[in-house]
């Protein structure tokens, strides 16, 4: 099945094979990853849609010498297949296994690590200039896409770049999608580069753009005149990315490895930097790929005949659906509100109400700085803007959030999904750092749901607040609680689930549940834990917190967020402040480091955070310190 793959190792293999056996070995590699991504799940449609142009870049180019910097790298695994990681391949995203990104750790090839869009260009001329200064000679390229190139990164770069003058290829791969279809100006730009005839006219004379290509050796001089004259057909002027700086090349067909190759060996000799723009389908050589693309681009475990995801055994369903079916009702019921969403409508649970409240909805790309303070502003007009943006993402947004929005005490709704452990996506997408900086950002009430019933009713409590609010939630299935009418929730109030004699578990979030389970197992030791809905990490039930230090004098926070500056530091925090030294306070969360790829639940049981994880690390802290 995979005769040719099997004898590609490394890059320079590639360079021996013939254009049949490329084109071979192009279906090979769509084989083995769509059989891969079908049992580990994994970004299968980006994947799909740049392996010729993978190809033609390792042909070209020669990394690791040469630095190929991925854009978000969620495309990277032709990349990975091609750089010696093809043997294990098999155990993509898995815990111990292949990361889903680039990682400087994992190989040499991997130039800049990633998961976060929009770094690449910022990235590639960092490492330019640091080429230049030091003296040294070898190609650096972005792999950039035509979603990612919406992130205000990415302009901040290009515009660096142009006027910097430094050797540079950015490699533009325009395939009209985002995770769904792309948004905004700068898409429809490259549509017109695309389609429009008005735009293919040439701008200026070709010689101008040829006379960039410097004079070179004997040897490279009839591979350029051929490339230069097959260029002739290729070269368009691309009238933004010329004014900023750059010789723009393109568009050109991403599926063809040929002129790709003659492209990009063009490319190299051109001084300056250049753009290539290359034209690719997103999905490519799988039906259900290319007809669902945005169902594709990151998808879980699927049957390969069919097309199908197989389905979670959990069958409750997700903090995201119910947040999205949440937001239809609270919309109905108050016009001022509008839902922002930073190129994730289907990933916030927002594409129905984009379907109900078209002009009510914005996505605005992936460009969460901007869609945080988009926000700020509408409510200071009066509106009741609701934020759905990844924990991870939000990072993006901080100062916009401080500055924009609690500054001015103005009331948007941040709701923050996949915090905590979100899984096989890895590092780069952990969210188990909101806790810590939210919670310290004045006027902000930060709080994170026990269960869907919860997450509504924060919801509409953030919506009727008159100050800025953040609800944080996770990942997958909630817990199967039957849906009650939307109420408000009091600021600030915990809730006692469990009176318990011997200690507290004070848990938050989707802590809270697994804090249940770890009392039932301790009481089976004869420990009485008792059990608290913290749902607010600002402000503090204070008054709750005291009553617990005055009656049991033994508190456990539990949070999966990280320990420093998270829900037990700000408790801690609180305690020592008051000088209560007889309460004996521990903290469990994560630890102050970069949490791995694997399965949610894996992850959790390896961190300490599952039901069996608490209650053993309970039972020696009581054992050690509080049993009498
Ligand atoms: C800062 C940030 N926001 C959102 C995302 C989620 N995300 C990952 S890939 C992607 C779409 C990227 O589109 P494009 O660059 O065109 O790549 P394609 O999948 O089309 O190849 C988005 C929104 C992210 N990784 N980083
Ligand atoms: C690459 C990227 O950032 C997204 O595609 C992310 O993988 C989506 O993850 P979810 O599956 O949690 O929506
Ligand atoms: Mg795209």
């Amino acid at each position: 099945m995979y005769s040719i793959l099997e004898k590609v190792d490394q890059p320079q293999d590639l360079k021996k094979l013939s254009a049949v056996e490329t084109e071979r070995l192009a279906d090979e590699i769509r084989q083995l990853i769509i059989h891969t991504v079908a049992k580990t799940g994994g970004h299968l449609a980006p994947n799909l849609g740049v392996v010729e142009l993978t190809l033609a870049l390792h042909r070209v180019f020669d990394s690791p010498r040469d630095k190929i910097v991925w854009d978000v790298g969620h495309q990277a695994y032709v990349h990975k297949i091609l750089t010696g990681r093809r043997q294990q391949f098999n155990t993509l995203r898995t815990l111990g296994g292949l990361s889903g990104f680039p990682k400087r750790s994992e190989s040499e090839h991997d130039a800049f690590g990633v998961g976060h869009s929009s770094t690449s260009i910022s990235a590639a001329l960092g490492i330019a200039l640091a080429r230049d200064i030091k003296q040294e000679q070898y190609q650096v390229l972005a792999v950039i896409g035509d979603g990612s190139l919406t992130g205000g990164q990415a302009f901040e770069a290009l515009n660096h770049a142009g006027q910097s003058g430094t050797k540079l290829i950015v490699v533009l791969n325009d395939n009209e999608m985002s995770i769904a279809k792309n948004v905004g100006a700068m898409s429809d730009y490259l549509t017109k580069l695309r389609s429009d005839p008005a735009y293919s006219r040439m701008k200026r004379d070709i010689e101008y753009v040829l006379r960039r290509i410097p004079a070179i050796g004997d040897s490279v001089a009839k591979t350029l005149e051929r490339a230069k004259d097959s260029l002739k057909y290729f070269l368009v002027p691309g009238m933004i990315f010329e004014d900023l700086g750059f010789t723009y090349i393109g568009p050109i067909d991403g599926h063809n490895v040929a002129k790709l190759c003659e492209t990009f060996q063009a490319a190299k000799a051109i001084e300056g930097p250049v753009l290539v723009h290359v034209i690719t389908q997103k999905g490519r050589g799988y039906g259900p790929a290319e007809s669902n693309a945005d169902k594709f681009h990151g998808t879980g475990p699927f049957c390969v005949d069919t097309g199908e995801i197989i389905k979670n055994s959990n069958t409750a369903p997700t903090y995201t659906s119910v947040f999205g079916q949440a937001m239809l009702e609270v919309a109905g019921q108050d016009p001022r509100i509008v839902a922002i969403t930073a190129a994730m409508s289907e990933g916030t649970g927002l594409k129905s109400f984009a379907q109900k409240f078209p002009q009510r909805f914005f996505d605005v790309g992936i460009a969460e700085p901007h869609a945080v303070t988009l926000a700020a502003a509408m409510a200071s007009q009066g509106m009741k803007p609701v934020v759905a943006i990844y924990s991870t993402f939000m990072q993006r947004a901080y100062d916009q959030i401080i500055h924009d929005i609690c500054l001015q005490n103005l009331p948007v709704v941040l709701c923050l999904d996949r915090a905590g452990i979100v899984g096989e996506d890895g590092a780069t997408h952990q969210g188990v750092f909101d806790l810590s900086y939210l919670r310290t950002v004045p006027n902000l009430t930060v709080m994170a749901p026990r269960d869907e019933n919860e997450l509504r009713h924060m919801l509409y409590t953030a919506i009727k607040s008159d100050s800025p609010t953040a609800i944080r939630y996770p990942r997958g299935s909630g817990r199967g609680t039957t849906l009650e009418p939307c109420r408000t929730v009091d600021i600030g109030k915990a809730e006692i689930l469990k009176e318990g004699k011997d200690l507290a578990l004070v848990a938050i979030g989707s802590m809270v549940g697994a804090a249940e389970q770890a009392s039932d197992i301790l009481s089976r030791q004869g420990i009485s834990a008792g059990v608290v809905n913290a749902r607010f990490v600002q402000p503090l039930d204070q008054a709750l917190l005291q009553s617990l230090a005055r009656k049991v004098g033994f508190l456990v926070t539990i949070e999966d967020n990280v320990l420093a500056g998270g829900f037990g530091a700000a408790v801690a925090e609180y305690v020592s402040d008051r000088h209560w030294y007889g309460v004996k306070l521990f903290r469990l969360g994560l630890p102050s480091r970069f949490i791995e790829h694997g399965k949610r639940d894996e992850l959790l049981a390896k961190y300490g955070l599952n039901p069996e994880g608490i209650a053993l690390q309970v039972e020696r802290f009581w054992q050690e310190f509080g049993a009498k």
